[in-house]
Parts: C-alpha cells; structure tokens; sequence
C-alpha cells in the first residue's frame, strides 16, 4: 500500500492542464470491441484504471500500440472470448467499473459474453439492472450465477426496442447504446444519461458509422448498421480533475490556472462552485482562479442554508461532491452536503472532524458543513484514502493544513489522477510518494 507524505500550508500558483477524462476513456476504449477495424484514440490519462483495462482487451486479442504518451491504436480483430472466463481476467475486470462496458460491445458483434461482476469505488451499492435489463430488451438472455458473481448474457441477433430505462445509469446507457448500434432495426432509449462523456461515446460511435439521433438528451434513437468502421477520437478534459483544482486553490488560497480546461462541456460545475463563493474567471477555454483570502457560501432567495447535490446530467455529478465538502470546511457560511445517488460516499468526513472540521454527518447521505472562515487553519493527520474522490479531497485537506500528513492507499487516487504528486509539486506542493 503507497502513501503520500504531504507538508500542508504551502501556496500553490502556476498552471496546471487536466489530464484525458477517465470515465470517456473508460466507454470509449470499450468501443473499440464493435469494429474489427483500427480505432485510435487521443487524451487518454495515463491512470490504474484505464491502464487495467487496457490490458483487459489485450488479453483478449484486441491489437495495441500505444503511438504517444496519450495515444493508443486498437485493433479488435479476433477476439478470444473464452479469456473472459479466466482468472487473470476475473482479478483484473472486478478492481474497476468500466470493465462492464465490454458487455454491449460483446454481445453485439459475437453475441454472447460472460462478465465477472466488476469493481470500483466502495461507495455504496452499485447494481447493474439497468445495464442487464436494457439488453434484454434488445434480445439478450441473461443470468446471474451468484456463486461465480458473474453475469452470462447470449442472443442470436439483437433486436432494436424501444425501452425507458428505471435509472439513467451512465455506464447502462453506454452499454445499451454499443448494442443497439449493430442491432437490427431502432431502438428508442428514454430516460437515457447523456453527460458530457456519454455524449463523447455518441460522436465516437457516429464517425464510426452508428445512426444515432437525440445526442445530448435523455432521448436516444439509434437505427442499427451491419457493421462499423474504424475512426479516430479525442477525449475530452477530465471535468472532475477540473473541479478538484478550482477547489484546491479555493482551499490553499493559491492562485493557479487551469489550461484548455474544456470549458464549454462542464455544464452546472462552474456554478456551482460559485455557489460556495469562490471567484474565478473563463480566459478562453482556460480557468483563472485568483489568490482568496475568504470565500462565502451562498444561502438560498429566503436566507435559508445552501444544499449542494448531486443528479443525473444536467445535474452536478456525485464524483465533486467529496471535494466540495472539503472546500466547504474553509468557507465563510454553512451548506448542507446531500450525496443522493451513494449511500456510502460521506463516511470520509470523520478524517475531516479529526482534522478540526466542523461537520455533522446526518446520516449517510448528508453532512452539514459549518465553514471556519480560516479562523482556525486544519491539523496535519494520517488517514486512508477510502475512494477515489474522497482520496483527493484528503489530498487537499492535507495541502492546506498546518504540519505533515500522510495519507495511506493512494492507489485509489491513481485510479484516476494521473501522476498527481508530480503535477502538483510542479505548483509548489510539496507531496513525497512512499511505495
Ligand atoms: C466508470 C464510470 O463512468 N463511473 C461513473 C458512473 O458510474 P455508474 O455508471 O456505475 O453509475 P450509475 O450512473 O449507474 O449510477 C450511480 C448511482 O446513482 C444511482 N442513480 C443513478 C441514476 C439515477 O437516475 N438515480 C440514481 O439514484 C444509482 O442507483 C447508482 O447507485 O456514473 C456515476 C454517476 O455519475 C459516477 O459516480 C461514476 O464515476
Ligand atoms: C466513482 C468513480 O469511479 P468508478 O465508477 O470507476 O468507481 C469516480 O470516478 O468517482
């Protein structure tokens, strides 16, 4: 297990670039299962969980050669489906989420595919209904075996439908979508996600030769092709990264630019830092955040305390709510935290409280936050990054306090922060990797 030794209480300043998002990474590398052309794709993050699942299609048969840094070229030629039934497939598949995105893809082109449960984030309960129950829509049989813990889903063709999803799940859409592509006739998909991600995966799969309409709402019609070709695509910024660092230098009172932060597709997310008072400005497509020496939440029109929450695109994603919570500890005000969508996001707060936080956690999905106006800088403390988010807002917390933290597991943190330590050093941090 790493740790991060972090000596608090230093300014930051300079500019920093957000890596390739890690969740359309994720969908669209899973893409590249549809087509036995080559695909190349750019922008992607060099972080645990995109380099796992890299070496999943690997061990599948899928060609990789990796042209830059950042740019990857895949060609899923033939594909060794029974690989999926492996043990090197099942360790690596149930440590990230993203794995269950090759299922669309899969039973689309060779019409069956077995899939261990996958992994990720230890948030809360994280089921897979929506993804299963969508392409049983479009014709698949499917099983859950839960002595193995893996699903198995066949058909002899896939059908298109018209269905209306119980939750607009970003991965179960992604992955109804990469089946209906090649499915026979349309498929109308409503309460479909449709973040900025989600919408990448669209494009991607357009240039690809998919028909789809309602790109970028909560209505997807897709009229199935034969086949697919090959194309090439870029990801976007990451737009949690881009929220952390807004909220970083908010917290350490540093004043930092965020280059080609990919301003126009982070939709609420700039708001809704405003909403806890802090200042920036959009330079082009770059994020100016000034030096703050105190930052004031908003109340509501009737004076009331804020809520910051989390809901499905055009909604604010759960993933910056960890952060805002921290960010919140330092503020001028009072806001109510409510984490809707996972139940076991908030339980981080207790490292905050020993910090010398002041938070009431009000059950598992709302924490108040009373900000301390930095009357009281935090303390340095020794903690265990429990998620991925969780890990960065510590990461934060520990930046800005008073002495020197350390902050144990941070393999969770590289699941989706690409050489985090190195970057924010460039800024005058002052974080020591222990392996
Ligand atoms: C690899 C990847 O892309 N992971 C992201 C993806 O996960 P993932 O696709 O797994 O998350 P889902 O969108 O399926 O759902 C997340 C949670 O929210 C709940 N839910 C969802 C939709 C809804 O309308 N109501 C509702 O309550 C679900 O029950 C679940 O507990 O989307 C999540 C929600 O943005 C993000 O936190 C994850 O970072
Ligand atoms: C919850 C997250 O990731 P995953 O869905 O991959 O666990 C996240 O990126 O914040």
């Amino acid at each position: 297990m790493a740790s991060f030794v972090i000596e608090g209480g230093h300014q930051l300043s300079g500019e920093i670039t957000p890596q390739g998002a890690k969740n359309e990474a994720l969908q669209v590398i899973c893409a590249v299962l549809l087509t036995e052309e080559p695909v190349t794709i750019t922008n992607i993050p060099a972080i645990r969980d995109v380099h796992k699942l890299i070496e999943l299609l690997r061990g599948m048969g899928v060609k990789i050669t990796q042209n830059t840094t950042d740019s990857y070229t895949f060609q899923a030629g033939n594909i060794d489906l029974d690989y999926l039934k492996s043990d090197a497939f099942r360790q690596q598949s149930q440590t990230i989420r993203g794995s269950i995105m090759i299922a669309g893809p899969l039973l689309a082109r060779f019409g069956e595919v077995y899939m261990p449960r996958p992994g990720g984030d230890k948030i809360g309960r994280r089921r897979l209904d929506t993804h299963f129950v969508g392409l049983n829509k479009l014709g698949a049989d499917f099983q859950f075996d839960p002595k193995e813990s893996a699903f198995t889903a066949k058909t002899k063709s896939l059908k298109g439908n018209t269905m209306l999803l119980e939750e607009a799940s970003v991965t179960g859409t992604a992955n109804v979508l990469m089946g209906a592509v090649l499915a026979k006739g349309t498929t109308k998909i409503y309460n479909a996600a449709c973040e900025p991600y989600l919408q990448q995966l669209s494009r991607m799969l357009v240039k690809m030769g998919a028909k789809i309409e309602g790109i970028a709402s909560n209505l997807l019609t897709i009229e199935g092709v034969d086949k697919l070709d090959g194309c090439d695509h870029r990801c976007l910024p990451d737009m949690i990264e881009v929220g952390s660092f807004i909220g970083m230098a908010a917290m350490t009172q540093s004043e930092i630019t965020i280059k080609n932060a990919g301003v126009e597709h982070l939709g609420i997310i700039p708001r809704s830092f405003e909403k806890l008072g802090i200042a920036f400005k959009f330079k082009g497509d770059d994020i100016y955040i000034p030096e703050q020496s105190r930052y004031e939440v908003e109340k509501f029109i009737d004076g009331s305390i804020l809520t910051i929450d989390d809901a499905p695109w055009p909604g604010l994603t759960p993933d910056l709510l960890s952060i805002m919570l921290v960010i919140a500890t330092q503020a001028n005000g009072s806001v109510v935290i409510h984490q809707k969508m996972f139940e076991s996001r908030l339980f981080f707060v207790d490292k905050l409280i020993d910090m010398g936080a002041q938070i009431i956690l009000c059950d598992p999905h709302r924490a108040t936050v009373i900000g301390l106006n930095r009357a009281n800088k935090l303390r340095s403390t020794v903690m265990t990054s429990p998620d991925i988010r969780a890990g960065v807002a510590l990461l934060i917390a520990a930046l800005s306090a008073d002495g020197v933290s350390q902050i144990h597991n941070i393999e969770q943190i590289d699941r989706g922060y690409q050489n985090i330590d190195l970057r924010l050093n460039n800024l005058g941090a002052k974080i020591t990797r222990m392996e």
